[in-house]
């Protein structure tokens, strides 16, 4: 990546040396004023973060912007596996806010993206707003989910009683995690492939005063089914992740962690919105759901986006797209689609549903409607039919997750 001059005024964008990642993140915490973290604590993201595609802006000598870009793969509706630059951890200097710096730093992102090949940018970002100013859209959600244990245990089927459950060190059983996590990652739209370096990170690296990860792994006739990973903070089990190959493993896993002696609560903050957890428990108000946004999608590349998807119910549709920031995607695109493939092209032929491409990115994952977006007023129907067939064919069985921060 070369340098850039952002407005004139001597700014310049350059990608990340590797040499630079522990100031990288000593700046991004000073722009934020996030509490510092000691720098071992950065260290792992070292092995998993795109140098090349990773940013810092500078004024002069000082730095004053930063962009981490790490190479993720995503699972769309229908089961691939899509390449997508993650994009996250940007800052500007206050004293340089409001100047064009983010965007900059954006442009500079979807160009070389699209250069790539590749279909979509991902996000993880703290001001939506401001990201939507570039056309990105919400494309799933999270529930965070607080279970009173005090009240009746969990109602687990009884299949879940020949589970093997083992209290194990989250380090030794981390490559038996993964497998599982490996394997789930197809069945669900949202959810990113992990390389070897973001187990590692995930379960974070034991230090003075951090609180003792534990992790419970499930075994049905000597396979390994799945694991649940937490801590306890007083009275409360705070859930880091559970994943399970099969319902009954599934359910002994959380029957475990909604037993645990002298605990009152389970609490888990990231879960998809159709989480079977829901249905374990006897009574739904023991389970105090909150919804808040996660993943944040951008469509590089619209043609290609969304032909790597399938589609609920055939469907075949003139879409015309706005899209100001990427204008190569504006305009009209035919997509011809179903459960088994779709077509997305060019053409000249009248439309039929006009929206941005932001509220195409917040529906791409099939997490968000596009009746809903009509409803407020976010996309248009030019042709009557078209906007009950391909909300139908966009929406899929499965709620969209983004299963952990990156
Ligand atoms: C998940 C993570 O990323 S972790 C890092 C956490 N990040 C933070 O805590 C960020 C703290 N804030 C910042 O660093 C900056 O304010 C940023 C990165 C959000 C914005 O950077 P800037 O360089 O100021 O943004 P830039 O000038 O490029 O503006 C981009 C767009 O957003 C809009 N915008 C920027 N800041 C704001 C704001 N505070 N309020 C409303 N709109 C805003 C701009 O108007 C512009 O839109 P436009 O082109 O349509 O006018």
């Amino acid at each position: 990546m070369g340098a850039e001059v952002c407005d004139g005024s001597g700014l310049r964008v350059l990608a990340l040396e590797p040499g630079r990642w522990d100031s990288f993140c000593e700046t991004l915490t000073w722009h934020t004023g996030a509490p510092a973290k000691p720098r071992a604590a950065w260290a792992p993201m070292r092995e998993v973060v795109d140098y090349d595609r990773s940013m810092l802006a500078y004024d002069g000598e000082e730095v004053v912007g930063t962009m981490a870009a790490f190479p993720l793969r995503v699972t769309t509706p229908g089961g691939a596996s899509v390449a997508a630059t993650g994009l996250t951890m940007a800052t500007v200097r206050p004293t340089h806010r409001r100047r064009g710096l983010l965007k900059t730093m954006l442009r500079r992102q979807a160009d070389e993206a699209y250069a790539q090949g590749e279909p979509l940018v991902l996000h993880t970002v703290t001001d939506p707003g401001v990201y939507r100013t570039i056309g990105t859209g919400c494309a799933t959600r999270q529930m965070s989910v607080v279970i009173d244990t005090a009240r009746p245990g969990l109602s687990v089927p009884e299949s879940a009683d020949a589970v093997v459950l083992r209290l194990v060190d989250p380090e030794s059983a981390l490559e038996r995690c993964e497998a599982v996590y490996a394997r789930k990652v197809p069945g669900r739209p949202g959810m990113l492939s992990r390389q070897p370096g973001w187990g590692r990170l995930l379960i974070g690296s034991p230090g003075a005063g951090a609180p003792v990860l534990y992790c419970v792994t499930s075994e049905q006739e000597g396979e390994f089914t799945g694991y649940a990973r937490y801590s306890v903070d007083a009275d409360v089990v705070e859930v880091l992740d559970v994943e399970a190959l099969d319902s009954a493993s599934y359910a002994a896993l959380w029957r475990f962690l909604a037993e645990l002696h002298l605990t009152s609560r389970v609490s888990a903050c990231n879960r998809p919105l159709d989480d079977p957890l829901l249905h374990l428990a006897p009574d739904t108000r023991q389970c105090k759901a909150t919804v808040s946004d996660s993943l944040y999608v951008r469509l590089i590349d619209v043609g290609k986006a969304l032909q790597a998807r399938t589609y609920t119910h055939p469907l075949d549709v003139v879409l015309d797209v706005v899209d100001a920031f990427c204008p190569w995607n504006a305009g009209r695109w035919r997509l011809s689609g179903d459960a088994k493939g779709a077509s997305c092209t060019r053409t000249s032929d009248p439309a039929e549903l006009s929206l941005s491409s932001a509220e195409l990115a917040g529906a791409y994952l099939g997490g968000v409607g596009l009746r809903a977006l009509a409803g407020a007023g976010k996309v248009r129907e030019l042709r009557r039919g078209a906007l009950a067939e391909a909300s139908a064919a966009f929406r899929g069985d499965l709620a969209p997750w983004l299963p952990f921060g990156f």
